[in-house]
Protein backbone atom coordinates (compact mmCIF):
# COMPACT_ATOMS: atom_id res chain seq x y z
CA UNK A 1 0.00 0.00 0.00
CA UNK A 2 1.49 3.07 -0.55
CA UNK A 3 1.87 6.21 1.96
CA UNK A 4 -0.96 7.70 -0.45
CA UNK A 5 -3.30 5.27 0.20
CA UNK A 6 -2.52 4.77 3.86
CA UNK A 7 -3.37 9.02 4.13
CA UNK A 8 -6.23 8.59 2.51
CA UNK A 9 -7.61 6.13 4.42
CA UNK A 10 -6.93 7.82 7.48
CA UNK A 11 -8.95 10.72 6.12
CA UNK A 12 -12.04 9.02 5.06
CA UNK A 13 -11.94 7.05 8.56
CA UNK A 14 -11.06 10.23 10.41
CA UNK A 15 -14.98 11.13 8.52
CA UNK A 16 -16.70 8.15 9.73
CA UNK A 17 -15.24 8.47 13.10
CA UNK A 18 -17.03 11.45 13.01
CA UNK A 19 -20.13 10.20 11.62
CA UNK A 20 -20.62 7.40 14.72
CA UNK A 21 -19.95 9.75 17.16
CA UNK A 22 -24.14 11.19 16.06
CA UNK A 23 -25.02 8.03 17.96
CA UNK A 24 -23.19 8.92 20.98
CA UNK A 25 -26.51 9.15 23.27
CA UNK A 26 -28.72 6.29 21.33
CA UNK A 27 -26.80 2.79 20.02
CA UNK A 28 -26.96 1.08 23.73
CA UNK A 29 -26.26 -1.80 23.90
CA UNK A 30 -25.31 -1.73 20.11
CA UNK A 31 -21.83 -0.07 19.44
CA UNK A 32 -21.33 3.58 17.87
CA UNK A 33 -20.70 2.72 14.31
CA UNK A 34 -20.06 5.27 11.17
CA UNK A 35 -19.43 4.30 7.78
CA UNK A 36 -18.28 6.23 4.53
CA UNK A 37 -18.48 4.90 0.89
CA UNK A 38 -15.79 7.22 -1.48
CA UNK A 39 -15.67 6.20 -5.40
CA UNK A 40 -12.82 7.67 -7.68
CA UNK A 41 -12.12 10.30 -4.82
CA UNK A 42 -15.77 11.24 -4.21
CA UNK A 43 -17.65 10.70 -0.97
CA UNK A 44 -20.86 8.98 -2.84
CA UNK A 45 -22.65 7.53 0.71
CA UNK A 46 -22.43 8.31 4.48
CA UNK A 47 -24.38 6.57 7.15
CA UNK A 48 -23.79 5.70 11.08
CA UNK A 49 -26.23 3.12 13.11
CA UNK A 50 -28.78 5.16 15.41
CA UNK A 51 -29.97 2.50 17.90
CA UNK A 52 -30.44 -1.48 18.28
CA UNK A 53 -33.13 -2.95 16.41
CA UNK A 54 -32.75 -0.34 12.98
CA UNK A 55 -30.01 -0.53 10.50
CA UNK A 56 -26.44 -0.50 11.14
CA UNK A 57 -24.04 1.97 9.56
CA UNK A 58 -23.05 0.45 6.46
CA UNK A 59 -26.80 -0.37 4.82
CA UNK A 60 -27.76 3.41 5.10
CA UNK A 61 -24.20 3.75 3.80
CA UNK A 62 -25.25 1.32 1.16
CA UNK A 63 -28.62 2.95 0.82
CA UNK A 64 -26.68 6.58 0.52
CA UNK A 65 -24.50 5.38 -1.96
CA UNK A 66 -27.24 2.98 -4.33
CA UNK A 67 -25.67 1.99 -7.68
CA UNK A 68 -22.33 4.61 -7.26
CA UNK A 69 -21.41 1.56 -3.99
CA UNK A 70 -19.92 -0.63 -6.88
CA UNK A 71 -16.49 -1.07 -7.07
CA UNK A 72 -16.13 1.47 -4.09
CA UNK A 73 -13.83 1.75 -1.10
CA UNK A 74 -16.21 1.37 2.22
CA UNK A 75 -14.56 2.92 5.31
CA UNK A 76 -16.46 1.83 8.40
CA UNK A 77 -15.41 2.55 12.21
CA UNK A 78 -16.34 -1.29 13.32
CA UNK A 79 -15.30 -4.71 11.11
CA UNK A 80 -18.86 -5.30 9.27
CA UNK A 81 -21.13 -7.98 11.12
CA UNK A 82 -21.60 -11.57 9.64
CA UNK A 83 -23.90 -12.84 12.17
CA UNK A 84 -27.95 -12.70 11.67
CA UNK A 85 -28.87 -10.53 14.74
CA UNK A 86 -32.02 -8.11 14.62
CA UNK A 87 -30.88 -6.77 11.31
CA UNK A 88 -29.29 -9.34 8.30
CA UNK A 89 -25.14 -9.43 7.94
CA UNK A 90 -23.60 -6.34 6.75
CA UNK A 91 -20.83 -8.39 5.46
CA UNK A 92 -23.65 -10.24 2.66
CA UNK A 93 -24.95 -6.63 1.81
CA UNK A 94 -21.34 -5.10 0.94
CA UNK A 95 -20.83 -8.28 -1.25
CA UNK A 96 -24.02 -8.18 -3.11
CA UNK A 97 -23.01 -3.95 -3.35
CA UNK A 98 -20.20 -5.16 -5.46
CA UNK A 99 -18.06 -3.07 -3.48
CA UNK A 100 -13.99 -3.08 -4.33
CA UNK A 101 -12.09 -2.56 -1.25
CA UNK A 102 -13.64 -2.83 3.37
CA UNK A 103 -11.47 -0.44 5.09
CA UNK A 104 -12.19 -1.19 9.17
CA UNK A 105 -11.20 0.71 12.51
CA UNK A 106 -11.12 -2.49 14.42
CA UNK A 107 -12.37 -6.11 14.41
CA UNK A 108 -15.53 -6.22 16.59
CA UNK A 109 -15.06 -8.11 19.76
CA UNK A 110 -18.35 -9.37 19.54
CA UNK A 111 -17.95 -13.21 19.39
CA UNK A 112 -20.53 -13.43 17.04
CA UNK A 113 -18.28 -11.49 14.54
CA UNK A 114 -14.79 -11.94 15.46
CA UNK A 115 -13.04 -11.85 12.15
CA UNK A 116 -15.61 -13.29 10.54
CA UNK A 117 -17.40 -10.33 8.71
CA UNK A 118 -13.42 -9.41 6.98
CA UNK A 119 -13.13 -13.25 6.36
CA UNK A 120 -16.27 -13.69 4.51
CA UNK A 121 -15.68 -10.37 2.69
CA UNK A 122 -12.13 -11.46 1.80
CA UNK A 123 -13.82 -14.51 0.73
CA UNK A 124 -15.47 -12.80 -1.98
CA UNK A 125 -12.62 -11.56 -3.34
CA UNK A 126 -13.03 -7.60 -1.64
CA UNK A 127 -9.65 -6.35 -0.88
CA UNK A 128 -9.73 -5.81 3.19
CA UNK A 129 -7.49 -3.66 6.03
CA UNK A 130 -8.49 -3.26 9.45
CA UNK A 131 -6.84 -1.20 11.78
CA UNK A 132 -7.04 1.89 10.51
CA UNK A 133 -7.14 4.83 13.44
CA UNK A 134 -8.05 1.84 15.41
CA UNK A 135 -7.45 3.70 19.69
CA UNK A 136 -9.69 6.78 18.34
CA UNK A 137 -12.31 4.02 17.06
CA UNK A 138 -11.83 1.96 20.64
CA UNK A 139 -12.43 5.10 22.36
CA UNK A 140 -15.76 5.64 20.79
CA UNK A 141 -16.98 2.55 22.20
CA UNK A 142 -15.55 1.80 25.51
CA UNK A 143 -18.19 0.01 27.28
CA UNK A 144 -19.45 -1.90 23.87
CA UNK A 145 -15.78 -3.18 24.01
CA UNK A 146 -15.39 -3.78 27.91
CA UNK A 147 -18.76 -5.68 27.79
CA UNK A 148 -17.57 -7.87 25.08
CA UNK A 149 -14.31 -8.49 26.22
CA UNK A 150 -14.26 -9.00 29.86
CA UNK A 151 -18.64 -9.06 30.24
CA UNK A 152 -18.08 -6.07 32.49
CA UNK A 153 -19.39 -2.67 31.75
CA UNK A 154 -17.17 0.26 31.26
CA UNK A 155 -17.26 2.31 34.85
CA UNK A 156 -17.16 5.86 34.98
CA UNK A 157 -17.18 7.66 38.39
CA UNK A 158 -17.77 11.24 38.71
CA UNK A 159 -16.78 13.92 41.14
CA UNK A 160 -17.26 17.53 42.00
CA UNK A 161 -15.16 18.69 44.47
CA UNK A 162 -13.47 21.60 45.79
CA UNK A 163 -10.12 22.62 45.25
CA UNK A 164 -9.37 21.42 48.73
CA UNK A 165 -10.77 18.15 47.50
CA UNK A 166 -14.00 18.11 49.52
CA UNK A 167 -17.75 17.32 48.37
CA UNK A 168 -20.04 18.90 50.51
CA UNK A 169 -20.13 20.73 53.82
CA UNK A 170 -20.77 18.83 56.86
CA UNK A 171 -24.49 18.88 56.92
CA UNK A 172 -24.93 17.67 53.36
CA UNK A 173 -25.62 20.88 52.17
CA UNK A 174 -23.54 20.72 48.18
CA UNK A 175 -25.39 22.72 45.77
CA UNK A 176 -23.67 24.29 44.02
CA UNK A 177 -20.37 23.35 44.48
CA UNK A 178 -19.60 23.43 40.33
CA UNK A 179 -20.98 26.27 37.81
CA UNK A 180 -23.59 25.71 35.63
CA UNK A 181 -21.30 24.50 32.50
CA UNK A 182 -20.34 21.55 34.68
CA UNK A 183 -23.51 20.76 35.82
CA UNK A 184 -24.68 21.13 31.84
CA UNK A 185 -21.42 18.36 31.01
CA UNK A 186 -22.67 16.00 34.24
CA UNK A 187 -26.13 16.15 32.25
CA UNK A 188 -24.16 15.42 28.74
CA UNK A 189 -22.37 12.33 30.83
CA UNK A 190 -25.40 11.10 31.89
CA UNK A 191 -27.24 10.93 28.31
CA UNK A 192 -24.19 9.02 26.72
CA UNK A 193 -24.88 6.34 29.86
CA UNK A 194 -26.82 3.21 29.43
CA UNK A 195 -27.00 3.45 33.84
CA UNK A 196 -26.70 6.32 36.04
CA UNK A 197 -26.04 4.28 39.17
CA UNK A 198 -26.23 6.04 42.79
CA UNK A 199 -26.41 4.84 46.12
CA UNK A 200 -29.48 4.44 48.87
CA UNK A 201 -27.57 7.41 51.29
CA UNK A 202 -27.80 9.50 47.82
CA UNK A 203 -30.91 9.31 47.40
CA UNK A 204 -32.33 9.80 50.71
CA UNK A 205 -29.58 12.76 51.98
CA UNK A 206 -30.15 14.53 48.93
CA UNK A 207 -33.47 13.45 47.16
CA UNK A 208 -31.47 13.00 44.17
CA UNK A 209 -33.26 11.93 41.00
CA UNK A 210 -30.53 11.42 38.62
CA UNK A 211 -32.61 12.18 35.39
CA UNK A 212 -31.48 13.88 31.88
CA UNK A 213 -33.07 17.57 31.56
CA UNK A 214 -33.05 18.13 28.18
CA UNK A 215 -33.51 22.02 29.00
CA UNK A 216 -29.57 21.40 31.04
CA UNK A 217 -27.67 19.41 28.44
CA UNK A 218 -26.04 22.39 26.89
CA UNK A 219 -26.95 20.78 23.15
CA UNK A 220 -29.19 22.05 19.83
CA UNK A 221 -32.39 20.83 19.27
CA UNK A 222 -31.94 17.89 16.95
CA UNK A 223 -29.31 16.42 19.54
CA UNK A 224 -31.17 16.71 22.59
CA UNK A 225 -34.05 14.90 21.26
CA UNK A 226 -31.82 12.23 19.94
CA UNK A 227 -30.25 12.11 23.97
CA UNK A 228 -33.34 13.03 25.37
CA UNK A 229 -34.92 9.55 22.99
CA UNK A 230 -32.94 7.02 24.77
CA UNK A 231 -32.91 8.02 28.59
CA UNK A 232 -30.04 6.20 30.79
CA UNK A 233 -31.85 3.78 33.30
CA UNK A 234 -31.74 4.86 36.76
CA UNK A 235 -30.06 2.16 38.83
CA UNK A 236 -30.35 2.47 42.92
CA UNK A 237 -27.54 0.39 45.15
CA UNK A 238 -29.86 -0.17 48.28
CA UNK A 239 -28.26 -3.27 50.20
CA UNK A 240 -30.81 -3.73 53.06
CA UNK A 241 -34.02 -1.62 50.94
CA UNK A 242 -34.06 1.39 52.25
CA UNK A 243 -35.19 4.09 50.18
CA UNK A 244 -38.94 4.11 50.20
CA UNK A 245 -41.57 4.10 47.42
CA UNK A 246 -42.32 7.65 47.63
CA UNK A 247 -38.99 8.94 47.07
CA UNK A 248 -38.47 11.42 44.51
CA UNK A 249 -36.20 9.25 42.72
CA UNK A 250 -39.06 6.63 42.25
CA UNK A 251 -41.25 9.38 40.90
CA UNK A 252 -38.82 10.69 37.92
CA UNK A 253 -39.38 7.65 36.45
CA UNK A 254 -37.96 3.91 35.24
CA UNK A 255 -35.62 2.89 37.69
CA UNK A 256 -33.81 -0.42 38.95
CA UNK A 257 -33.11 -0.92 42.49
CA UNK A 258 -30.05 -3.65 43.14
CA UNK A 259 -30.22 -5.26 46.50
CA UNK A 260 -29.19 -8.30 48.45
CA UNK A 261 -32.09 -9.00 50.65
CA UNK A 262 -34.90 -10.67 49.22
CA UNK A 263 -37.58 -8.15 48.14
CA UNK A 264 -40.52 -9.98 50.06
CA UNK A 265 -43.36 -7.97 48.20
CA UNK A 266 -41.17 -4.79 48.97
CA UNK A 267 -41.94 -2.83 46.01
CA UNK A 268 -45.21 -4.52 44.90
CA UNK A 269 -46.04 -2.08 42.02
CA UNK A 270 -42.87 -0.64 42.28
CA UNK A 271 -39.27 -0.50 40.41
CA UNK A 272 -37.79 -4.04 38.84
CA UNK A 273 -36.23 -5.86 42.16
CA UNK A 274 -32.92 -7.28 40.81
CA UNK A 275 -31.01 -9.62 44.38
CA UNK A 276 -27.54 -10.18 43.91
CA UNK A 277 -24.80 -11.37 46.42
CA UNK A 278 -24.31 -9.17 48.91
CA UNK A 279 -22.97 -9.04 53.04
CA UNK A 280 -24.18 -7.19 55.94
CA UNK A 281 -26.75 -5.48 53.56
CA UNK A 282 -23.72 -4.65 51.17
CA UNK A 283 -24.19 -5.52 47.48
CA UNK A 284 -21.48 -7.43 46.40
CA UNK A 285 -20.74 -4.82 43.57
CA UNK A 286 -18.90 -7.16 40.66
CA UNK A 287 -22.14 -8.92 40.86
CA UNK A 288 -24.20 -6.20 40.16
CA UNK A 289 -21.83 -4.76 37.31
CA UNK A 290 -21.62 -8.55 35.77
CA UNK A 291 -25.87 -8.73 36.31
CA UNK A 292 -25.83 -5.08 34.22
CA UNK A 293 -23.65 -6.60 31.41
CA UNK A 294 -25.85 -9.61 31.36
CA UNK A 295 -28.63 -6.95 30.38
CA UNK A 296 -26.68 -5.11 27.55
CA UNK A 297 -25.28 -2.32 29.82
CA UNK A 298 -22.14 -0.41 27.85
CA UNK A 299 -21.28 2.04 30.18
CA UNK A 300 -22.36 3.19 34.19
CA UNK A 301 -22.14 6.62 35.39
CA UNK A 302 -21.39 6.38 39.33
CA UNK A 303 -22.69 9.22 40.94
CA UNK A 304 -22.52 8.23 44.30
CA UNK A 305 -21.46 9.53 47.59
CA UNK A 306 -17.98 9.08 49.06
CA UNK A 307 -18.89 5.48 50.51
CA UNK A 308 -20.70 3.89 47.33
CA UNK A 309 -17.64 5.87 44.92
CA UNK A 310 -15.20 4.98 47.41
CA UNK A 311 -16.38 1.35 47.40
CA UNK A 312 -16.26 1.21 43.31
CA UNK A 313 -12.64 2.53 44.01
CA UNK A 314 -11.41 0.19 46.59
CA UNK A 315 -12.41 -3.00 44.75
CA UNK A 316 -10.58 -1.95 41.32
CA UNK A 317 -14.17 -1.12 39.41
CA UNK A 318 -13.62 1.70 38.19
CA UNK A 319 -12.51 2.54 34.58
CA UNK A 320 -12.22 6.41 34.47
CA UNK A 321 -12.90 9.08 36.98
CA UNK A 322 -14.41 12.03 35.45
CA UNK A 323 -13.52 15.17 38.62
CA UNK A 324 -14.85 18.54 38.16
CA UNK A 325 -12.90 21.18 40.56
CA UNK A 326 -14.44 24.28 41.96
CA UNK A 327 -12.56 27.41 42.84
CA UNK A 328 -13.83 26.90 46.33
CA UNK A 329 -12.27 25.86 49.57
CA UNK A 330 -14.70 24.44 51.72
CA UNK A 331 -13.05 23.67 54.94
CA UNK A 332 -11.60 20.72 56.76
CA UNK A 333 -14.83 19.82 58.02
CA UNK A 334 -16.52 19.14 54.65
CA UNK A 335 -17.08 15.94 53.33
CA UNK A 336 -13.76 14.11 51.38
CA UNK A 337 -14.23 13.05 47.86
CA UNK A 338 -14.17 9.16 48.85
CA UNK A 339 -13.97 7.00 51.96
CA UNK A 340 -10.90 5.19 51.45
CA UNK A 341 -8.78 4.97 54.63
CA UNK A 342 -5.03 4.56 53.34
CA UNK A 343 -2.43 4.13 56.20
CA UNK A 344 0.89 4.67 53.77
CA UNK A 345 1.78 6.76 50.78
CA UNK A 346 3.04 2.92 49.25
CA UNK A 347 -0.46 2.24 49.25
CA UNK A 348 -1.64 5.52 47.51
CA UNK A 349 -3.40 4.22 44.38
CA UNK A 350 -1.80 5.51 40.81
CA UNK A 351 -3.55 7.44 38.38
CA UNK A 352 -2.43 8.49 35.39
CA UNK A 353 -4.34 12.16 34.82
CA UNK A 354 -5.66 11.78 30.46
CA UNK A 355 -6.66 15.28 30.15
CA UNK A 356 -7.65 18.23 31.90
CA UNK A 357 -9.64 21.63 30.88
CA UNK A 358 -12.10 24.32 31.86
CA UNK A 359 -15.39 23.88 31.73
CA UNK A 360 -16.71 27.65 32.27
CA UNK A 361 -14.96 28.75 35.63
CA UNK A 362 -14.46 24.93 36.53
CA UNK A 363 -11.85 22.36 35.51
CA UNK A 364 -12.61 19.11 34.59
CA UNK A 365 -10.12 16.57 34.92
CA UNK A 366 -10.28 12.75 33.42
CA UNK A 367 -7.99 10.22 35.20
CA UNK A 368 -7.90 6.76 34.33
CA UNK A 369 -6.21 3.76 37.37
CA UNK A 370 -3.08 2.71 36.78
CA UNK A 371 -2.23 -0.87 37.11
CA UNK A 372 -0.38 -1.71 40.23
CA UNK A 373 2.38 -3.81 37.92
CA UNK A 374 3.09 -0.94 35.93
CA UNK A 375 3.47 1.57 38.72
N1 LIG B 1 -20.21 -3.09 11.78
C1 LIG B 1 -21.31 -2.77 12.53
N2 LIG B 1 -22.02 -1.69 12.17
C2 LIG B 1 -23.04 -1.29 12.95
O1 LIG B 1 -23.70 -0.19 12.60
C3 LIG B 1 -23.41 -2.04 14.07
N3 LIG B 1 -24.45 -1.65 14.85
C4 LIG B 1 -22.66 -3.21 14.38
N4 LIG B 1 -23.01 -3.98 15.43
C5 LIG B 1 -22.63 -5.35 15.60
O2 LIG B 1 -23.78 -6.16 15.46
C6 LIG B 1 -24.32 -6.46 16.76
C7 LIG B 1 -25.74 -6.01 16.85
O3 LIG B 1 -26.48 -6.61 15.84
P1 LIG B 1 -28.08 -6.31 15.73
O4 LIG B 1 -28.23 -4.82 15.72
O5 LIG B 1 -28.70 -6.96 16.90
O6 LIG B 1 -28.47 -6.93 14.43
C8 LIG B 1 -23.45 -5.71 17.76
O7 LIG B 1 -23.31 -6.45 18.95
C9 LIG B 1 -22.14 -5.59 17.00
O8 LIG B 1 -21.43 -6.79 17.05
N5 LIG B 1 -21.60 -3.53 13.59
ZN1 LIG C 1 -24.02 -5.08 10.63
Amino acid sequence: MTSEQAVLDAHYMARALELARNGLYTTHPNPRVGCVIVRDGQVVGEGWHERTGEPHAEPNALRAAGDKARGATVYVTLEPCSHHGHTPPCADALVSAGVARVVAGMQDPNPEVAGRGMQRLAQAGIEVRSGVLEAQARALNPGFLKRMEHGLPFVRVKLAMSLDGRTAMASGESQWITGPAARAAVQRLRAEASVVLTGADTVLADGARLTVRAAELGLDAATTALAMSRPPLRVLIDGRLRVPLNAPFFKAGPALVITCVTPENQFPRGPECLVVPGVDGQVDLRSALVALAARGVNEVLVEAGPSLAGAFAQQGLVDEYVIFIAGKFLGSAARPLLDWPLEKLADAPQLKITEMRAVGDDWRVTAIPVPAASV
